[in-house]
């Protein structure tokens, strides 16, 4: 259905006003992004997390705002689909060279949905895949600003060329002792190069992306050095010391740092980004195992992760033959969670009905999930995306599954040929989508199956028992309470990271009450297997997490060994209070013995 002639004056006018509706969507978002350099330089971290929630509805805004200017100012909803198939190709026309075409794409596609009120058979109007090549964009900013730029060291200079891509930055608050800190980098870098053992070649250089990357209290730098055919992908942490000056805490090295770095698990950054798909290109020479949506969704840019998320898994789905299923472990009494055991993430959807102790409303975890979204997830909890009226084909889910839907969530199930395409589709009405991970339970239980006497099962138990309580304690400093700490609520992932994903009982901390447990007051009290004294509904009580964690021996040893003081009111307390008083715990996304401060200077 190709539009023979452009003729609509009315559909120009409709591209035109989507796109100002775009522009100015990105440059407000990137006048935030780029205001994280001086919350960072005047150690404003409140403000810092602030924006960092605020930043996630920017898009949201900026859609409904072009909705209602197209409806205002053209009646958009009532035009005929000859003008909207004209609109989209006067909007190709405009992207032409543009320097965010991709993410003007998936607002085009955002607005028009929300105009069609149609999600499924509108595909001629939207753009499936991108029209728009991102490759080679340049930027045509001041020369400053390119999108990298590339150092020349030489042996003898690479201490120098280290200040000076620090010092290119203009941070405006000194440094305590940039010298030192580079000398610390340099011989990190020495080492993983090993450069006194290798030959430099002609190409030697380090490039470096020419904005930093902030989130919360630290700004990171990131890069990359290549030696002939070799590429080391790096990034600096610079934070603020005790004294309030700037110091590098850090030197994270290779694929597998940068990916902790990175991670799904935590907030997103604040980049100042002309070139987006620049950024990416770059960063994916540095992760080329984290897909493109991920890396989006790093960047705040989650629409755009969002789009290219459903794109990838379309066409898994089209290259791909298995069955979805109920996904392995204890089944949710709130969320029904089913998976494609050939692709690394699961399905979860809010069933409609709940056992009486769930005492909770589909809106109430929508809430939740939300509060997770837009809080600081400090490495330990997933990110979400978020989709409506989900069609995967009927052929690939199992009978099972249909009807586990069937009875915990027919209100969100809709099976039939919406499309018209004869091929019949399971349609889900909201759900939401994460990575998936191994639970925890079965994890454990997998160890502890081996037996005492399995050296590596023993040892599983003890990395993996250790990083639940380090969880726990994580959540605790970002002013988390879990609620429901068991560990089937906790998944490791594949860097052997524990990470939260049972959302709806979830409180701030500087909400709950954490109390002892009362003593008797007679020995009726005392025999009682009840519970004989009051508890308010935000009432926690520490001391009572032990019989439902504990049951088995090696894992309470190893639990007591390390942490015994989250059984203790007093611990929680303590944080509640300090978070109260305006506290904010630094999370490192990287572990303690890398910090420099545990280097001789
Ligand atoms: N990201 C994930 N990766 C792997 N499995 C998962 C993931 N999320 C959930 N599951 C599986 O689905 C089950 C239920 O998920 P979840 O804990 O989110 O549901 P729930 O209804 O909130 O649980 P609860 O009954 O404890 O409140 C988990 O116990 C686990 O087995």
């Amino acid at each position: 259905m190709f539009p023979q002639r452009l003729d609509s004056p009315l559909a120009y006018a409709i591209a035109k006003a989507m796109m100002d509706g775009f522009n100015r969507h990105y440059r407000l978002f990137r006048t935030e992004s780029a205001r994280a350099k001086h919350r960072f330089e005047t150690a404003d971290w409140l403000g810092q997390q602030r924006a960092q929630r605020e930043r996630i509805e920017f898009y949201d805004l900026r859609v409904k705002e072009c909705v209602r200017r197209l409806e205002k100012e053209f009646g958009a909803g009532s035009q005929p689909m000859e003008v909207w198939h004209q609109a989209k190709f006067h909007y190709i026309g405009l992207l032409v060279n543009h320097h965010q075409p991709e993410l003007a794409e998936t607002f085009f596609n955002s607005v028009t949905c929300k105009i069609l009120h149609r999600t499924h058979f509108h595909n001629d109007f939207i753009f499936v895949r991108p029209a728009v090549s991102t490759e080679y964009i340049e930027n045509d900013e001041p020369a400053a600003k390119p999108t990298f730029r590339a150092y020349y060291p030489t042996r003898e200079t690479l201490h120098q060329t280290l200040i000076t891509i620090v010092e290119n930055f203009q941070l405006q608050r000194a440094f305590a002792h940039l010298e030192r800190d580079t000398r610390h980098v340099l011989a990190a870098v020495q080492a993983r190069l090993a450069l006194d053992q290798v030959k430099l070649r002609a190409n030697f250089q380090i490039q470096v992306l020419t904005s930093l990357f902030f989130r919360n209290k630290g700004a990171y730098l990131v890069g990359k050095i290549i030696n002939g055919f070799t590429e080391v992908p790096f990034a600096l942490p610079i934070l603020h010391d005790h004294q309030g000056k700037l110091t590098i805490d850090a030197a994270l090295f290779g694929e597998e740092d940068l990916q902790i770095l990175f991670s799904f698990a935590r907030a997103y950054f604040m980049v100042d980004m002309e070139v987006p798909s620049a950024y990416v290109q770059f960063l994916r020479s540095l992760m080329p195992r984290k897909p493109r949506a991920e890396i989006y969704n790093a960047l705040g840019l989650a629409k755009q992760g969002k789009t290219l998320f459903y794109r990838d898994f379309l066409h898994h789905l089209k290259h791909s033959s298995d069955q979805f299923r109920i996904a392995p472990g204890i089944k949710g009494m709130v969320m029904l969670v089913f998976d494609l055991p050939s692709f690394p993430y699961v399905f979860k959807l809010i069933k409609d009905f709940y056992p009486a102790q769930k005492d909770t409303t589909r809106e109430q975890v929508k809430a939740k999930y939300m509060l997770v979204k837009q809080h600081d997830r400090v490495g330990r909890m997933a990110d979400t995306l978020e989709y409506s009226e989900v069609a995967f084909p009927r052929d690939r889910f199992s009978d099972e599954l249909i009807a586990e839907i069937e009875k915990f969530a027919p209100s969100q199930l809709e099976i039939s040929d919406r499309d018209g395409d004869g091929q019949t589709e399971v349609i889900i009405k909201h759900l939401y989508i994460e990575r998936r991970m191994i639970p925890l339970n079965i994890y454990l239980q997998e160890a502890l199956d081996a037996g005492p006497g399995d050296a590596h099962a023993r040892q599983q138990i003890e990395r993996c028992v250790i990083e639940y309580g380090n969880t726990i304690k994580d959540l605790v400093a970002a002013n988390i309470f879990p609620g429901d700490m068991l560990w089937k609520n906790f998944g490791i992932t594949r860097h052997g990271k524990v990470v939260f994903y049972d959302y709806d009982e979830i409180e701030y901390l500087t909400d709950c009450n954490f109390r002892r447990v009362p003593a008797p007051r007679n020995e009726e009290d005392e025999l009682s297997g009840e519970i004989w004294y009051t508890v308010g509904p935000r009432d926690v009580f520490p001391e009572t997490f032990g019989p439902f964690l504990l049951g088995s021996p090696q894992v309470r040893d190893v639990f007591m060994q390390h942490h015994a003081d989250l059984l203790d009111p007093a611990f929680w307390q303590e944080h509640k209070e300090r978070i109260q008083a305006g506290h904010l715990l630094d999370v490192f996304p990287y572990h303690q013995e890398r910090r420099f401060v545990h280097t001789p200077a």
